[in-house]
């Protein structure tokens, strides 16, 4: 997948894999960005830079359950020979009361209490008898237990060095830093970052609004009994999941039937809240094929949309173009199961990434060895076998059929063999793409 093509194929010529790609990502750009709360920005792109606006920790805070102190009066201080200090209080994280530690004194303190004025360092509950006069505390009573916790005396069997157990201000990063530049996929650590420093919000290219809609007659959605000659809906679903897979936003419609009146109706009403549509079936040469039917026949500002025929297997009839005032993309996906979903790995998936600014191709192939041999390929034809990947070894799994969905459930891969090749014997090197 690396050649643009300067001109598209001469009529009647198969378009190659990388032209029909080459062809749609060149229709899109990304979209344009918008400011939405965190959680709905995971997996999109930055894009403003994020400065942080104050230090992060905010303050000087404990790292371990104990006793905050000065370093002088703990100096020496072992089991035999304890520092033994007046306790003036508890701080518990988020507690905005502050004890001052004196000479000769401490304040129990939680992890994440700020460090109060006086101390410079924390024991933790494990070096001390925790208060009870008994030898080495394992941990601190609960406070509703033993409210006299936060007072008393307290034993001190090791010493401790300014800022030990202190996790200091600014120490994870400082006011004004740059937290992540523009550019940035907001993964979910990127989003506890911007959680951390207060953002709400961020400035991202939104997830695209994918809407799907398959074409049949035959098709009854899943769930309701078949009639003679009827077939469920699968690719409404699988797509559809493919989508919501890629980062986008997806809304299945329904099948279509295969009416030309519907169809246009159908598109108009779904093209309002569409950022990308993506059609199967009616695109071969049948006398029903009414998505090839209605589309070929846009013109002006109605958009218009091509339909071609690619160089691979499967997914040789596909259809691609702009409808509507706003130029929405169409993807017109051939209806056999395999084909529409081998087609949206290879060119929806792409798109979809393009319009979030992603890297349209985030699936380099790796190469395999494959477990045993391909029997035939079809010549001039890139043939998408599917396939279990494993350790650098592939096995086709399967036959070639474009109706084989079950084989597509067992596959994690497809083996990619070239447009010449016509057999491969056990053994051969091939690239494998990965799903999922
Ligand atoms: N004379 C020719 N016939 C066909 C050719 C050709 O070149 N000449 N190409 C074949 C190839 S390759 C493909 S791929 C298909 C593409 O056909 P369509 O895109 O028009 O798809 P349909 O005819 O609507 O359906 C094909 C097949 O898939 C089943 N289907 C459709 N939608 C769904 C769905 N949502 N869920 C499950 N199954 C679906 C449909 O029932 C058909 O069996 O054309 C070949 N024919
Ligand atoms: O090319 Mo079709 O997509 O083989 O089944």
């Amino acid at each position: 997948m690396s050649s643009t093509p300067d001109a598209p194929p001469a009529p009647g010529r198969l378009w190659s894999v990388e032209e029909h790609l080459a062809d749609v990502l060149d229709a899109l750009r990304p979209l344009d960005p918008i400011e939405i709360g965190l959680l709905d920005a995971q997996g999109c792109v930055l894009t403003e830079d994020v400065t942080v606006p104050a230090a992060l920790p905010p303050f000087d805070n404990s790292s371990m359950d104990g006793y905050a102190v000065r370093t002088a009066d703990v100096e020496g201080a072992s089991e035999e020979f304890p520092a033994v200090l007046t306790v003036v209080g508890d701080i518990a994280a988020g507690s905005g009361q502050r004890v001052e530690v004196g000479p000769g004194q401490a304040a129990r303190i939680m992890t994440g209490a700020p460090l109060p004025p006086g101390a410079q360092a924390v024991v933790p509950v494990e070096w001390t008898d925790g208060g009870s006069g008994r030898g080495p505390a394992t941990a601190m009573t609960a406070r509703a237990a033993a409210p006299e916790g936060g007072g008393g005396e307290v034993r001190v069997h090791r010493p401790v060095t300014a800022g030990a157990h202190v996790r200091a201000r600014g120490s994870d990063v400082g006011a004004g830093a740059l937290a992540l530049a523009a550019g940035t996929v907001l993964g979910p650590p990127q989003i506890g970052l911007l959680a951390a420093i207060g953002r709400a919000t961020a400035v991202v290219r939104p997830r695209p609004r994918v809407v799907v809609l398959s074409t049949g007659s035959e098709l009854v959605p899943p769930g309701e009994e078949l009639a003679p000659g009827q077939i469920h809906d699968s690719n409404s679903f699988v797509l559809t999941a493919c989508a919501r897979d890629a980062g986008a936003l997806a809304y299945r419609v329904g099948a279509v039937d295969d009416d030309p009146a519907t169809l246009r109706a159908t598109l108009e009403d779904q093209l309002v809240r569409a950022d990308l549509l993506v059609t199967s079936g009616g695109v071969s040469v049948g006398a029903y094929d009414v998505v090839k039917e209605v589309l070929s026949g846009f013109s002006g500002e109605e958009g218009s949309v091509d339909f071609r025929r690619l160089a691979m297997q499967p997914g040789k009839p596909q259809g691609f173009g702009r409808l509507g005032l706003d130029r929405v993309p169409l993807l017109a996906l051939p209806g056999n199961p395999v084909s529409a979903y081998v087609s949206f790995e290879l060119f929806v998936r792409p798109a979809i990434r393009a319009l979030m600014g992603l890297d349209p191709l985030d699936r380099a192939p790796v190469r395999a060895v494959l477990d045993a041999p391909v029997a035939s390929s079809p010549k001039g034809r890139r043939q998408f076998l599917r396939a279990r990947y494993e350790d650098g070894t592939v096995g086709v799994v399967g036959g070639a059929g474009s109706h084989l969905v079950k084989a597509l459930a067992d596959a994690d891969a497809l083996v990619v063999v070239p447009e010449e090749t016509t057999a491969l014997p056990a053994g051969a090197e091939v690239d494998v793409i990965r799903l999922g």
